[in-house]
């Protein structure tokens, strides 16, 4: 660890193009992911907590907005708008902030697909994951034990800041154990999204195999409806790997610039912004979280529409207290085990 400290104090970053591009970027995504948000948050607290699915996809609300609020101090920072102590400020507290939502909306999507993929292996609900408590508690405990795990970011920050070349770097603020914690959170978080996919992946597997076993049984025609549910099951695992995988193959080798000495300029720079375009890409998704919800939950899609059209009113009464089963779906999950799935698959 002793080649750690004060890494690249020589390599200047070029933030001409940078200070434009992004600023921009993150405008029109925080605009939109307010919008999009806001009314998501709106919707959900008026939904009652009746499933570990609806508390799970509250805190993935609650971590969007708050990951949004970051995004105008980023939007500042990179523009070289206002002093440096602004930046400083968003390398100590605001950054920290927009990584750990993050990764607690990853961690929340994963729960997610457990949760459905318990709703297909146990539909009646036998498994404690799928109690209304245990989803609370779940949920609170990754919110602590990010923020806590996240605060020696913000406490080993401690430097005074050294503006060079007209952008402060964040690690400029942190000594010997700051970067070692910054590297080593890194890593942690690194394994919680490989993590997390691999978990993702195996669900949403499994379901798509029991969707395809329910059409063969149900020797069913509709091979087009097949394709769109199978469609839907991937979309989900596609958006999450699209979004965020680019930016954490980049975040690795970028840490190692921020926490060793060495290396090639030039190649420290082409890091630089394959980390800032990845951690943009990653960033859209605060914006594809509210998508998710129509496409997967069918209580804030009723909800949705019953705001904007009125018609539909009376139909969604029924289904609110029964988040995803109409009475008849009831019955025909007591009828037909294949038909249950299914059913079960098409409301996720
Ligand atoms: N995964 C993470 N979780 C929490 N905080 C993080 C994470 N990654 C980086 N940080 C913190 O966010 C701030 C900005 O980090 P980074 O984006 O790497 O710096 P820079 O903007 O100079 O490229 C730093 O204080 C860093 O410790």
């Amino acid at each position: 660890m002793n080649a750690t400290v004060n890494a690249s104090k020589e390599c200047d970053r070029d933030t001409s193009v940078t200070s434009v591009i992004f600023p921009v970027l993150y405008s029109i995504l925080c605009i939109v992911a307010l919008v999009l948000n806001s009314l998501a948050a709106w919707i959900f607290f008026r939904i009652p907590s009746s499933t570990t699915f609806l508390v799970f996809l509250k805190n993935v609300v609650v971590a969007d907005l708050l990951m949004t609020l970051t995004i105008p101090i980023k939007i500042l920072s990179d523009a070289g708008v206002g002093f440096w102590q602004l930046r400083a400020f968003h390398c100590r507290f605001s950054a920290v902030l927009f990584y750990i939502t993050m990764y607690i909306s990853i961690l929340l999507l994963g729960l997610i697909s457990l949760d459905r993929y318990l709703k297909i292996v146990k539909p009646f609900g036998k498994c404690a994951l799928q109690k209304v408590r245990v989803g609370q508690r779940l949920s609170a405990a990754i919110w602590v034990v990010m923020l806590s795990l996240a605060l020696p970011n913000v406490i080993l920050s401690n430097q005074p800041p050294k503006p060079s070349g007209g952008k402060l770097k964040c690690s400029s603020m942190k000594g010997e154990a700051g970067k070692l914690w910054h590297e080593g959170f890194n890593y942690f978080c690194q394994v919680i999204f490989w993590g997390t996919f691999a978990l993702m992946v195996f669900c949403y597997t499994f379901i798509s195999k029991k969707v395809y076993e329910s059409y063969k049984t149900s020797k069913s025609k509709s091979h087009a409806a097949n394709r769109r549910t199978k469609a839907k099951v991937f979309v989900v695992v596609g958006v999450f790997f699209v979004c965020f995988a680019p930016f954490h193959f980049v975040r690795v080798p970028y840490t190692l610039t921020q926490t060793r000495d060495g290396g090639d300029c030039r190649a420290k720079k082409a890091i630089y912004i394959a980390k800032e375009t990845t951690l943009w890409l990653s960033a859209t998704n605060v914006c594809l979280d509210p998508l998710i919800y129509v496409f997967l939950c069918r209580v804030f899609r009723k909800r949705l529409m019953t705001t904007f059209c009125k018609d539909t009113q009376e139909s969604s009464k029924s289904s609110l207290t029964h988040m995803e089963m109409s009475p008849m779906d009831h019955t025909t999950r007591l009828q037909n085990n294949n038909n249950k799935i299914r059913d079960l698959t098409f409301r996720m």
